[in-house]
């Protein structure tokens, strides 16, 4: 049998599209269809960490919390991703899968802290790790913690499965004329200024040669097509 591509990434999910199409908050059917295609790839026998956004619930820069002091915003896009994280945890557990959350900040009573040599345990036990509250830092994304947490546990590869299929030459979603990159340099990336991750992100895994993949989150099999090696998406490589 062809064996993965990779024996440990860290999979960025999307905040928003957990909304599916409600306009808020957690979709079931969407979850359990991002917790089945999870599974697929725990079943090969890859070592999984997941970083989740907290779109669907509070950006720090959304217009409801314009007016608010910045920091204390970004707290509460954090916590979001807590709820985020518990939500997927639990789906994992329903569908008989064994998931870890840890946090980078201390809610002790609710999980347990980030610990790297702990999440590392987890993952050679197979566990599928869950890194909630970003960074535990404000002005920072959950882009930038998927970098960092990728970074930290030696994973291969950041893949980041969003609502877009790949990295465009503009905002598909605002210019129909965008064209797909099949691969894009780091700092093409960030020269062209283009908005599907953060610079920070970008130029930490430039500097750790971490490669990351873009992919869409609604099309079915990407990402275990991914982690089989074919071809999906745009790389973002050094
Ligand atoms: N050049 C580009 N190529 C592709 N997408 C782009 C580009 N510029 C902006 N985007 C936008 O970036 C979005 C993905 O990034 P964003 O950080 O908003 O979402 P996410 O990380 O999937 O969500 P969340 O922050 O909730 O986890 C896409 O939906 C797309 O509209
Ligand atoms: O390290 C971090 C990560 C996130 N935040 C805040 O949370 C929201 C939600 O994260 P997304 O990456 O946008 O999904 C983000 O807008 C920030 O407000 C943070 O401050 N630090």
């Amino acid at each position: 049998m062809t064996q993965p591509a990779y024996k440990r990434v860290l999979l960025k999910l999307s905040g928003e599209a957990l909304m599916g199409d409600d306009s808020y908050g957690i979709n079931r059917a969407t979850i359990e269809r991002m917790v089945a295609d999870v599974s697929e790839v725990v079943k090969m026998g890859v070592e999984l960490a997941i970083v989740i956004g907290g779109g669907n619930i509070f950006r720090g820069v959304a217009p409801g919390a314009q007016g608010m002091d910045r920091a204390t915003a970004d707290y509460m896009g954090m916590l979001a991703t807590v709820m985020n994280s518990l939500a997927l945890a639990d789906a994992m557990r329903q569908f008989g899968m064994v998931a870890r959350v840890m946090s980078a900040i201390s809610i002790e009573q609710v999980v347990e802290p980030y610990v790297r040599p702990k999440a590392l345990q987890y993952l050679e036990e197979g566990k599928v790790v869950i890194f909630a509250a970003g960074t535990g830092n404000p002005f920072f994304t959950t882009d930038t913690a998927a970098a960092l947490r990728g970074s930290e546990i030696g994973a291969e590869v950041v893949l980041k499965a969003t609502k877009v299929d790949g990295v465009y030459s503009a905002d598909p979603n605002k210019d129909p004329t965008a064209t797909r990159y099949a691969s894009i340099s780091f700092d093409d990336a960030i020269s062209q200024h283009l908005q599907v991750m953060d610079a920070t992100a970008f130029a930490l895994c430039r500097d750790q040669k971490l490669p990351i993949r873009v992919f869409s989150i609604v099309k079915p099999g990407a990402l275990s097509r991914i982690v089989m090696g074919e071809d999906e998406g745009t790389l973002v490589h050094v």
